[in-house]
């Protein structure tokens, strides 16, 4: 059996490890880790075993290279062919993932202004896994470069000619590996060649992507990250003139409203409590205001989202929700629906509810016809597919160098 591929998924909040074997989906891999909180005074793995055990473990002062290491002791013989690295942005340059080397390293370090939550700890883990693995061959899986077809119609921002051709000014859009990966997956469900989706990753980050023929026609995340969704802590769209208007106002610097806009607006922001769905589903149940208007705000901002994604598909067949939020929170995504009586999307109630926790499947009034093997629903589809970032970073990886 060939070896298989360490891949390492950092995104703002967490960081995922994970050996994926040929032929096999991330999510069914047996010894996987999970990183929260690297940097700060303990990071916590969460460890499968071959046996099924679950076993955390705490490592104080943990950084990557801390995690990793941690990780090693735990993989016996089983050393990896290559590794496969998230990278969230990499501009214009990159429109498939590449092997790295110093001048692809180059291009992530240029671009690190554009996702500051993300490029630099992209750029730690590249560092450590090329300490610790010197001999392996080492792939950047980039965010960005799924969206790379987008037309200028979609990506150009309405400014001068200059900031876009001398200063890469465009919209980029992130989560690339998860639409693609979503959107794929589902294609192959469905079969033919000619569906437009809409996929919805509601993670800790959030972003919508309309997709036609296996292509990204046009996503809500724009020049970074910021753009679009209310996220966890993150704003989404808000006015552009907001920044001079608090620096006018409040003598508030550029820094000072980046940490606002990136670190504590979003769910976090409008609740006041917390940028955990979770919590905010079980405060809102209980009455709490600002969790409600949290949650008013960020389904109102998606169901606005996913009308608008619709405009870039020649062919609407439907949605798909994934990330944490998207696969389990059957609320949100009822809540969202609701918002969107005009587009024939008749969610089944009951199918929703039970679709949660790792289950992959329609949520349609349709999906009993397709059982019945008729197909009488003029409705659209609704889907849950939980995402596999690191099974897609796998097989890229695989393929960029042969494997
Ligand atoms: N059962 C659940 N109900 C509601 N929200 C959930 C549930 N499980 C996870 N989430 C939410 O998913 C989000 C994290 O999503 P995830 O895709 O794991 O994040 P990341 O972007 O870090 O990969 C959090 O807001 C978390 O509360
Ligand atoms: C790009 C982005 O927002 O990623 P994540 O959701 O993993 O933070
Ligand atoms: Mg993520």
């Amino acid at each position: 059996m060939s070896r298989p591929i360490l891949v390492i998924n950092c995104g703002s909040s967490s960081i995922k490890f994970a050996l994926v074997p040929e032929h096999v989906a991330a999510h069914q891999v047996r010894r996987s880790g999970l990183a929260e909180n690297l940097g700060t005074p303990e990071a916590l793995l969460n460890i499968t075993t071959e046996d099924g055990k679950k076993t955390s473990v705490a490592i104080p002062h943990a950084d990557h290279q801390a995690a990793l290491t941690e990780i090693l002791k735990r993989l016996g013989d089983e050393l990896p062919i290559a590794i496969g690295h998230r990278v969230v942005h990499g501009g214009e340059k990159f429109t498939h993932a590449v092997q790295i080397d110093e001048s692809v390293l180059k291009v992530i370090r240029e671009t690190t202004p554009l996702a500051p939550l993300h490029n630099p700890a992209n750029l730690q883990g590249i560092d450590a896994t090329l300490k610790l693995f010197a001999d392996l061959p080492q792939v950047a899986v980039f965010d960005t470069a799924f969206h790379q077809t987008m037309p200028p119609q979609a990506f150009r921002y309405a400014l001068p000619e200059d900031l876009y051709s001398k200063h890469h000014i465009r919209r980029y859009g992130f989560h690339g590996t998860s639409h693609a990966y979503v959107t794929q997956h589902t294609d192959q469900l469905v079969g033919g060649d000619n569906n437009g989706w809409i996929s919805a990753h509601l993670g800790n980050g959030c972003s919508t992507c309309a997709v036609w023929q296996g292509k990204s026609m046009d996503t809500s995340m724009g020049l970074t990250p910021l753009e679009g969704l209310v996220m966890g802590t993150r704003s989404g769209n808000v006015d552009p003139s907001l920044h001079i208007h608090l620096t006018r106002t409040l003598g508030w610097s550029l820094e000072e409203i980046d940490q606002i806009l990136n670190k504590k607006s979003g769910l976090l922001g409008l609740s006041g409590l917390s940028n955990d769905m979770r919590t905010l589903t079980e405060a809102a149940a209980d009455g709490h205001r600002g969790a409600e208007l949290a949650i008013d705000v960020f389904c109102y901002r998606l169901a606005q989202s996913l009308a608008a994604m619709s405009c870039a598909l020649p062919v609407f067949t439907g949605i798909i929700f994934t990330g944490g939020i998207g696969e389990n929170a059957a609320v949100i995504r009822a809540k969202t629906l609701a918002l969107l009586p005009h587009f024939g999307l008749y969610l089944d109630a009951d199918k929703n509810q039970k679709m949660i926790r790792g289950a992959e499947g329609r949520i349609d009034q349709g999906a009993n016809d397709t059982e019945l093997g008729i197909n009488a629903y003029l409705g659209r589809q609704i889907w849950v597919i939980p995402t596999d970032e690191e099974g897609q970073i796998a097989r890229e990886t695989r393929s960029v160098l042969g494997l």
